[in-house]
């Protein structure tokens, strides 16, 4: 067994360079690899774009090595083809001197003036190997492709680290990137993500047994992470196995967030969810709610006794709350409760500077669901690390709860160093109070009894499932209105996996 599961892993370009050598080790020779890659690319290429005069740029090691392949199938197919070499083919080395060998068409020097006329360029530079900033004559290169040619890229666009998606002094903007075996982190981290394009992922006869002993931990997020957790429906259960979720309000004017919190767990399935507040702000909210409970609680010593029913397992604290000593009071008795917790918002917020006697009071499961701006505050340290992915992961490592970094590529990380990242969230889902149904969601699956890391990572993709196909004009309440669609999506996955409950 994997850390991840093994079809959604995603291998840092360490982790890939032990996969490959295992598997040359294991009887595959590299020249396999490398032609098996090669004609990954160019079957890629066939099936979609028709023949054109085409460019592929070969760089100095192995990505280059791929490229000599693509440029020889592609011209077997009849495309117009010529490579451009950044060093000269003479120094080439290993199994990339074996592919160049093979290439019996033009080799233009890597000057600009290669690109004339050519509307499909093959960017074999710099894969996996990619070791320092591009120099001037690949940023040259960059630059004269412009935005008129499809550029497609072998395993990345060049200049973009495939272990955080950073870019190395520029990069290419891919139409389509074929990686091989499995893709890397930098493909779904931003702003990686954005170049990569479409991204294929092609099988080269690397053994998937090679994970076993690489163990992977970070994979992209999707329901096979949380199948073996997910809540199942017992035919003879009751609203009491399915836990009882309580979000916590702001003041009379601030209920909508804990009330959408509050919709939003009991429609993933919470049995019973109960939205409380002060006692002007319980009338506002008992004028809106129906099918959630209503309960009048004051302070931080009305919240210990109205989590002292054990019955009420999971606590969201945060949206709308208010940020100052009170807010961080009630994290506290929700700790000290011991139900399990989701702190979002001014939580977090208000724990700024302060957050370590949450951690070490952390007694349950913990989910923190800051965006960046909450992250800065909370752990202003790490909020210089390069990619939401390392930020994420190095925070749960600090406070030992479960971090959901949130954005475009938000990440879910585990104290074990696990991290999924999520890339089925369309951008529509930034609008207001999208982060509260968020927090509501992993809530109500914490009170179903699923473990912190695979209520968060379900949660982000139900929602990012909840979201996809609406189309401009969603806002937060559909959202929750969408989530039976949502988890009957997820449980077709599921079903085809033979995985539902
Ligand atoms: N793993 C697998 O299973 C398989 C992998 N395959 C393919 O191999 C690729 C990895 O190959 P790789 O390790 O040779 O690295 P690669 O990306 O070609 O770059 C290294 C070269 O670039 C140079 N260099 C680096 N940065 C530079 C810069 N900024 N500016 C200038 N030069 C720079 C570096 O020079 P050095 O640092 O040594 O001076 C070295 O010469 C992988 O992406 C995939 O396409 C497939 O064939 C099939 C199976
Ligand atoms: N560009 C984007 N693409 C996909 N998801 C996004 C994007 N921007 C924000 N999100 C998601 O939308 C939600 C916004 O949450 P948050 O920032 O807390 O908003 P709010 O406080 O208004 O509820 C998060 O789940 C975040 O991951
Ligand atoms: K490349």
């Amino acid at each position: 067994m994997t850390s991840v599961p093994a079809d959604l892993a995603l291998l840092t370009t360490e982790e890939m360079g032990r996969a490959d050598r295992l598997t040359i080790d294991g009887g595959i020779p590299g020249t396999t690899l490398m032609e098996n890659a090669g004609r990954a690319v160019a079957d890629a290429i066939l099936a979609r774009y028709p023949a054109q005069a085409t460019l592929v740029l070969c760089g100095p090691g192995n990505n280059g090595g791929d490229g000599w392949v693509v440029a020889r199938r592609l011209k077997q197919a009849g495309f117009d083809v010529a490579c451009s070499a950044l060093a000269p083919v003479a120094a080439l080395r290993g199994d990339a001197a074996v592919m160049a060998a093979r290439w019996n068409g033009p080799v233009l020097p890597f000057e600009p003036a290669a690109l004339d006329g050519r509307t499909l360029i093959v960017d074999a530079l710099f894969g996996a190997g990619l070791a320092r900033d591009l120099d001037s004559a690949v940023l040259r290169m960059i630059e004269a492709v412009g935005e008129g040619r499809r550029v497609v890229a072998v395993d990345l666009p060049s200049g973009v680290n495939g272990d955080d998606g950073t870019i190395r002094g520029g990069a290419f903007t891919a139409d389509l990137s074929v990686t091989f075996f499995r893709a890397k982190p930098g493909h779904l981290l931003y702003p990686g993500r954005a170049r990569t394009g479409q991204l294929v992922v092609a099988d080269i006869g690397i053994s998937p047994s090679v994970l076993e002993s690489i163990d992977p931990k970070a994979a992209r997020n999707g329901p096979a992470l949380f199948a073996r957790h997910f809540p199942v429906l017992r035919q003879d259960g009751h609203k009491y196995d399915r836990g009882h979720t309580v979000t916590l309000s702001g003041g009379a004017l601030h209920t909508g967030a804990a009330r959408l919190a509050a919709r939003a767990a009991l429609r993933i399935g919470s049995g019973l969810v109960s939205t409380i507040g002060d006692a002007e702000a319980a009338r506002v909210i008992a004028a809106h709610q129906t099918a959630v409970m209503v309960a009048e609680v004051d302070g931080p010593a009305g919240l210990a006794l109205f989590l002292s029913d054990r019955r009420r397992n999971a606590a969201v604290i945060g949206p709308a709350a208010g940020v100052g000593d009170t807010t961080f009071a009630h994290c506290r008795m929700a700790l000290a409760a011991g139900c399990a917790c989701v702190f979002d918002a001014d939580a977090l917020t208000s724990a700024a500077g302060r957050a370590d006697i949450l951690w070490r009071e952390r007694t349950a499961d913990l989910v923190l669901t800051p965006h960046d701006g909450e992250f800065a505050r909370l752990f202003p340290q790490l909020s210089g690390l390069p990619s939401r992915a390392a930020r994420a992961v190095a925070a749960a490592k600090e406070s030992g709860a479960v971090v959901v970094l949130k954005g475009a590529d938000c990440c879910i990380a585990a104290p074990d160093g696990r991290i999924a990242i999520n890339d089925n969230a369309p951008p529509t889902l930034a609008t207001a109070g999208s982060g509260d149904v968020l927090a509501g969601m992993i809530g109500g699956l914490l009170a179903q009894h699923m473990p912190a890391f695979e209520a968060a990572a379900a949660a982000v993709w139900l929602h990012g499932a909840a979201a996809e196909g609406f189309g401009r004009g969603l806002i937060a309440e559909d959202l929750v209105e969408r989530l039976p669609i949502a988890l009957q999506i997820a449980e077709n996955h599921l079903r085809g996996r033979g995985q539902a409950g």
